[in-house]
């Protein structure tokens, strides 16, 4: 007798999933929360994913918005499943900023608000209600990220020593946000509040890291700039940023989220997308990085280059047409600001009498009526030597 043929080894396990649901306390409780605030979430569950901490999985399939086989048009795509919904009574607003903070007391919420805008508002009202456990939206600040936490990644907290190994692009993102918040910090203070400087960049942090542009069609929104057009949004604020994430939508009722495109498999992580952020605005404003090659927005600020490289008389020029400073380049090519600043470096002098023919060649570039041929090898040798630097930058650091 022949001995039966050994048996196929056994398939091999399948991947473990990267990620862990996010099972403690504070966020059974801030769950359990949820959905007595009628806040509704399907097929997903938060979750601490490895480098990325807390996000949103899916936990099954997750239908999107397919095409439609054989629909004659075809664009028509079928209804998208809803996989997070907050109603609008939920939110953080400016509308029922009294309600979440009693802190606020007798002040006039209104001359608040005016005194101090949204950003600032907000984080004043959170700053007063973070220790209020009996605050209604006491189970969703817990679950929160704590100080200790944005120290490891939001450049604003670090030590100085630490800012300056930022690139001159993200400092000059820092440093205008530094203002901002040193404004809002004094504004406050003259306004009597008495919060120490950690618990109110704390707050201040927890809106520009949390908020959702909010513009419902209502008068008052109208006349906002869209700087003030912000809500916090319970349980939406889970999902973590990529370029390219499900889709958010306002409405009267709240903010619904659904995948944008195709359907999502199980075992996902989740995301929504915060804006067309470079990692320089993404590390100054959130704290974090995506990967390199991963973020479509992604761009190089090259002002630290070419700035220091006009003279007073090219500057003035490029002022006076609005085309000084903002000069980056992405994964494919120099922005065209770039390529204005550039070719007004090749005119040494043009506020001289002399440059005035050239100085209307490069106005002609500008509107798309010269093709800029005659200067196109001066220009890319500049602009390849300034990449040199930049690498030379680069790795030097
Ligand atoms: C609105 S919260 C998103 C959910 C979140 N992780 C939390 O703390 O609840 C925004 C913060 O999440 C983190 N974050 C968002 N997207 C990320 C990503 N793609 N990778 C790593 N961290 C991310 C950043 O710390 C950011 O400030």
């Amino acid at each position: 007798m022949t001995a039966p043929p050994p048996s196929p080894p056994p398939p091999p396990p399948p991947p473990k999933p990267t990620y862990e649901p996010a099972t403690g306390e504070n966020h059974t409780n801030f769950l359990t929360w949820s959905r007595a605030q009628g806040i509704t979430f399907h097929k997903i569950t938060p979750a601490r994913f490895q480098h990325a901490g807390l996000g949103i999985a899916s936990t099954a399939p997750i239908a999107g918005p397919v095409p439609i086989p054989g629909s004659r048009r075809s664009a028509r795509r079928s209804e998208p499943e809803t996989i997070a919904f907050t109603p609008t009574a939920s939110l953080l607003t400016r509308e029922n900023l009294r309600q979440f903070a009693p802190s606020l007391g007798g002040r006039d919420v209104r001359a608040l608000l005016k005194e101090l805008g949204t950003h600032a508002c907000f984080a004043a009202a959170i700053a007063g209600e973070r220790g209020n456990g009996a605050n209604g939206w006491a189970p969703w600040m817990r679950v929160w990220p704590g100080l200790e936490e944005f120290r490891e990644g939001v450049p604003l907290l670090w030590r100085e020593e630490e800012q300056a190994l930022l690139p001159p692009s993200a400092i000059s993102i820092l440093d205008s946000q530094k203002k901002k918040f040193g404004r809002d910090f004094e504004k406050v203070k003259k306004l009597g509040f008495e919060f120490t400087r950690d618990e109110y960049i704390y707050a201040w942090l927890i809106v520009n890291t949390r908020s959702l542009f909010y513009k419902p069609d209502t008068p008052e929104y109208k006349e906002l700039t869209r700087e003030h057009c912000m809500a916090l949004c319970p349980f939406i604020d889970y999902f973590n940023h990529s370029d390219d994430g499900c889709k958010v939508e306002l409405s009267p009722r709240g903010y619904t989220v659904t995948a944008s495109a195709g359907s999502i498999p199980a075992d996902t992580q989740l995301f929504v997308t915060y804006g067309c952020h470079s990692n320089d605005f993404l590390l100054c404003e959130y704290g974090f990085l995506l990967p390199t090659p991963s973020n479509k927005w992604d761009e190089v600020s090259i002002d630290s280059l070419l700035l220091p490289a006009l003279n007073s008389s090219q500057r003035s020029v490029l002022e006076a047409e609005g085309f000084l400073g903002g000069y980056v380049f992405d994964r494919s090519t120099f922005c065209f600001r770039t390529q204005a600043a550039v070719r007004m470096m090749l005119i040494r002098d043009p506020e001289h009498p002399r440059s005035r023919a050239r100085v209307e060649r490069w106005r002609r570039f500008l509107v798309g009526e010269e093709d800029g041929e005659r200067e196109r090898g001066e220009v890319e040798r500049w602009l390849l030597n300034s990449l040199t630097q930049l690498g030379n930058m680069i790795r030097v650091r």
